[in-house]
């Protein structure tokens, strides 16, 4: 039995280095082209995929964070510098509290053990970022993000970015206060703006890029493909301002479901439209 058990975890060794070194070989021809610097994703039929399996209530969400860590592993491998995702809405804190909870549950779980020697993140070398607003989260799963932001702040392989209690127009609003309050202390430092004068229209507007600066997203280019599972092709209110060249892609499988054969087709097709993104994207 002692010898079965040796043997059959040789094979299993061997199969998994073999798959590995099979995996570099086709992103050394894929790195003949482009690769995508960005990579977005909305995490969509977790709960869909456990009905599907007649898993337990959560058991897609469990499965779709096993599907994620492949997923960035294979960014990582590819030379992609930064992958998102649309980990929770604020629209979704509007669920059954039940179900909200077990994923903040899930959350706090998943948020502590990236921390930890053989997670991904530690293996890869990823900068972890929450993105949104955290104020909406409870103590315990804001603390742990800032800390593993915290502690994976000198990692600069590839960036993981966690969008939670997230939501463009949150973002978009957010940034344009900021910025309308950057201007009225600019002007406020000149010492001009005397009592009831309307600073923005005699001292000029806020810029772009003031607005662009207070992004939650600020961190990181504009993605380049934006991926969608279970064949749903809407935005749900993720990344309006930053998507305006990026390509979409929906496959029809569930988020749990992704693997590689869908980062490879996003990648060619990204491949494919390359010379034309770079065009619109000079043009803004
Ligand atoms: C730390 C970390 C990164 C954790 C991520 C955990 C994780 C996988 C969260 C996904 C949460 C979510 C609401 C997904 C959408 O699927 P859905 O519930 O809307 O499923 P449905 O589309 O089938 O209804």
């Amino acid at each position: 039995l002692y010898m079965e058990n040796q043997a059959e975890s040789f094979i299993g060794r061997l199969s998994q280095s073999s798959l590995a070194y099979m995996r570099r070989l086709l992103f050394r021809v894929l790195s003949v082209g482009p690769i995508p610097n960005h990579l977005a994703f909305i995490l969509d039929g977790n709960r869909r995929y456990a009905r599907k399996w007649k898993l337990g209530e959560g058991m897609g969400h469990r499965a779709g964070f096993l599907s994620l860590m492949c997923l960035m592993k294979y960014c990582c491998e590819l030379g992609v510098k930064y992958v998102t995702i649309y980990a929770f809405s604020i629209d979704n804190f509007r669920r059954k509290p039940h179900e909200v909870q077990g994923v903040m549950d899930l959350m706090l779980e998943k948020i502590e053990g990236l921390l930890k020697e053989e997670s991904i993140v530690k293996q890869y070398g990823v900068r972890v970022y929450f993105i949104g607003n955290l104020k909406l989260l409870s103590d315990p799963v804001r603390l742990a993000a800032e800390k593993a932001m915290k502690a994976t702040s000198n990692n600069n392989s590839c960036a993981l970015l966690i969008c939670v209690a997230y939501t463009s127009t949150d973002e978009i609003l957010h940034a344009a206060v900021e910025s309308c309050e950057d201007k009225c202390s600019e002007i406020r430092s000149l010492g001009r703006l005397q009592n009831g004068e309307i600073g923005l229209e005699k001292y000029g507007a806020v810029s772009l890029a003031n607005v662009e600066k207070h992004m939650y997203m600020g961190v990181a280019p504009d993605p380049d493909i934006l991926v969608r599972t279970s064949g749903e092709t809407r935005l749900s209110n993720f990344l309006l301002w930053q998507t305006s060249t990026c390509l979409l892609y929906s496959p029809k499988a569930l988020w749990p479901e992704i693997g590689m054969r869908h980062l490879v087709w996003a990648v060619l097709n990204f491949q494919r439209i390359h010379p034309y993104m770079e065009k619109a994207r000079k043009q803004l």
